[in-house]
């Protein structure tokens, strides 16, 4: 589902000419199946977020492959980036990243119009959606009119809303309370049995590792990818 091989990394900062290269990925081999939830853990820079940023295609490797769901996306453009993203992943963010002038509807419903879903049918996904995450009754909310457990569901209810086989999460429980982080984790387990959604989550969180079936752990941008307690289903 996502197979990365060889995979290095390094950022360039100061004047050019006097640049200074910072490496942060080396050589990076990584394999997460399809309907695995990988937990990424390792020290503030070591190079998660990174590698998150390569795998969504925000940020383009040095060297080494990347295969997402069968396609071969090293070499994609930013348009071709930005339309595979649309269709093949969904994002949680710790900062949940709402566009806080839009309502919890419109937040949900924007995948859709840049897909160009027509609107009566935007209209009946994002309330199902809305539905789903248990928010109905806060459509009309704006992001500051909810809490924070509740603004992390509309961002999932908005990763859900164009099905993507892959959900990327970067910290997803970092500014939740423990009760919305348990209910939290307990979505995504569900997620993943009932939908078959493969995750692949950033995490400094024990709670998180754990519901992972796979820790895969960085270090000084090496990858370590630990033994996976996930049984291929069928
Ligand atoms: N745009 C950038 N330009 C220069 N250096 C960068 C850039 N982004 C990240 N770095 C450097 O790359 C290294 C890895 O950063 P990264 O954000 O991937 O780490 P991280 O493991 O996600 O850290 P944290 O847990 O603190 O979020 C750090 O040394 C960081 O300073």
């Amino acid at each position: 589902m996502i197979e990365v091989n060889g995979l290095s990394h390094e950022f360039r900062i100061g004047q050019k000419g006097k640049e200074k290269v910072v490496p942060v990925l080396h050589h990076v081999d990584l394999h997460v199946k399809q309907g695995e939830i990988a937990a990424i853990v390792g020290k503030s820079g070591s190079g998660k977020s990174t590698l998150l940023n390569l795998i969504s295609g925000y940020i383009k490797p040095v060297s080494g492959m990347i295969r997402i769901n069968g396609t071969d996306v090293t070499s994609f453009n930013e348009g071709q980036w930005a339309d595979f993203r649309l269709n093949q992943m969904g994002f949680i963010f710790q900062s949940f990243q709402l566009i806080p002038s839009m309502t919890a509807f419109e937040n949900v419903e924007l995948p859709l119009i840049l897909k160009g879903v027509n609107e009566k049918e935007r209209q009946k996904q994002t309330q199902g959606m809305l539905e789903t995450v248990g928010l109905l009754e806060y459509g009309g909310h704006y992001p500051g009119e909810l809490s924070g457990g509740q603004q992390q569901r509309v961002s999932i209810a908005r990763a859900l809303i164009v099905h993507p086989p892959i959900i990327l999460a970067d910290e997803p429980t970092g500014s939740l309370d423990s009760d919305n982080e348990k209910e939290l984790l307990a979505f995504i387990q569900k997620l993943n049995r009932e939908r078959g959604i493969t995750f692949l989550i950033i995490t400094h969180d024990q709670e998180v590792a754990q519901i992972a079936h796979r820790t895969i752990e960085i270090a000084d941008g090496f990858v370590m990818e630990g033994e996976s307690v996930y049984e291929v289903q069928g």
